[in-house]
């Protein structure tokens, strides 16, 4: 019989082979992870995300390995991937964790997804609008978008980068120029408006924010984020204080984070939050369940815009019905004229960006 000694000296033989199961080090191993005697082809989605080493990327990593619909998640940025892979790779949940660092490894890291989560890209500091971010942000979000016509052209994308009300549209045209759009597999995440407007509604009412349900509508920033308090579930009136606090509150959500975080960021742990709860549902959807339905900023016909916020009912091929805007009070036929009035212009800029 093999005494302990023998055995210790022997898994010290073996750890000294063993590397961090990530695509940087798996070439040096002696023992390599086709060698192991793991279980393959788990049934599952294939996730990237793209971006992953950021404030939202990390926990929202972290927690899509944690979700049993995932057999493969690939983490990609342009910096820190190694790491991230590394301590996430070792969660004992069922998804491989693979990481992928830089442009070279961009193909790579899409090829063969299933749904691809894009938070790549700056954030806001204090005094600066979604908006201000378009410069830098526009760029990273076109090459992001062209690595994914390339190589996993069916995939569902979740797209975070900011400003959404531009970015989505930015992408639409990359996919257009490249033969692959295809409008129900496009969405942009504005769930965190939900989330936040679900909690909030939630305190005046004193409710618990799971038994809340608020539709938000139009766009994802400032007045063009508009809660349709009319429609809460269950239904429920509000004074004209309530409307004006809650909604300007829900509107504000993100600058209330942004300067709260003084200098260092927007919301990240929220969404990741939310854009966990958001690639669920689409991934349910992929899956085939019935009756999966959550809003996003997505191709529409509900206004005269190209893009809309509204609830979607999510299938095998994305965003498969747009649901219509249901009856609104003034209040909200006043918010949604200003809201259509900004998102135009930010739907024709990133329209523009790709066009000019
Ligand atoms: N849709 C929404 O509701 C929300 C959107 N956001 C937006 O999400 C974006 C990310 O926010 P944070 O994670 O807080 O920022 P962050 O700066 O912490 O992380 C961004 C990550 O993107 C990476 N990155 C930069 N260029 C890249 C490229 N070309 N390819 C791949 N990765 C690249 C960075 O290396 C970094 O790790 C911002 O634009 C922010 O405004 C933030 C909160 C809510
Ligand atoms: O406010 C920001 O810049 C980030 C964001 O989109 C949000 O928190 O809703």
């Amino acid at each position: 019989m093999e005494s302990i000694r023998e055995a210790s000296q022997r898994i010290a033989k073996i750890s000294a082979h063993l590397q961090p199961p990530n695509s940087q080090t798996e070439e040096s191993c002696v023992l390599k992870r086709a060698d192991c005697r793991a279980k393959r082809g788990a049934p599952g989605f294939k996730v990237a995300i793209l971006g992953a080493a950021g404030g939202i990327g990390q926990p929202l990593a972290m927690l899509m390995k944690m979700n049993p619909l995932v057999s493969v998640l690939h983490l990609y940025d342009v910096v820190n991937t190694p790491g991230v892979t590394a301590d996430i790779g070792h969660m004992d949940t069922g998804a491989v964790v693979r990481g992928f660092l830089g442009q070279p490894q961009l193909e790579n890291a899409l090829t063969g997804m299933d749904l691809v989560i894009i938070p790549a890209g700056v954030p806001r500091k204090p005094g600066m609008t979604r908006d201000d971010l378009f410069n830098i942000n526009a760029g990273i979000v076109r090459t992001l978008c062209e690595g994914i016509a390339k190589c996993c052209r069916n995939a569902i994308v979740n797209l975070i980068s900011n400003p959404v009300n531009s970015t989505v549209p930015i992408a639409a045209e990359v996919f257009k120029k490249a033969g692959t759009y295809d409008p129900k597999r496009l969405l942009g995440v504005t769930m965190l408006d939900v989330v936040r407007a679900n909690t909030f509604v939630a305190e005046v009412l004193g409710l618990h924010p799971k038994e809340v349900d608020v539709p938000v509508v139009g766009g994802h920033a400032g007045v063009t984020i508009l809660p349709l308090l009319s429609q809460v579930k269950p239904p429920s009136s509000f004074t004209p204080e309530e409307t004006e606090y809650l909604t300007k509150r829900i509107q504000d959500g993100g600058t209330e984070v942004v300067q709260a975080k003084a200098g260092a960021g927007s919301a990240t742990l929220s969404m990741a939050y939310a854009a966990v709860k958001f690639a669920d549902a689409c991934l349910r959807g992929l899956r085939g369940d019935a009756g999966v339905v959550e809003c996003a900023f997505v191709a529409s016909e509900v206004t005269e815009l190209p893009f809309f916020a509204t609830k979607v009912r999510l299938g095998r091929r994305g965003a498969e019905e747009v649901y219509q805007l249901g009856p609104l009070n003034e209040y909200e036929r006043v918010g949604l004229e200003r809201a259509k009035k900004e998102l135009a212009e930010s739907i024709q800029k990133g329209v523009s960006f790709i066009r000019k």
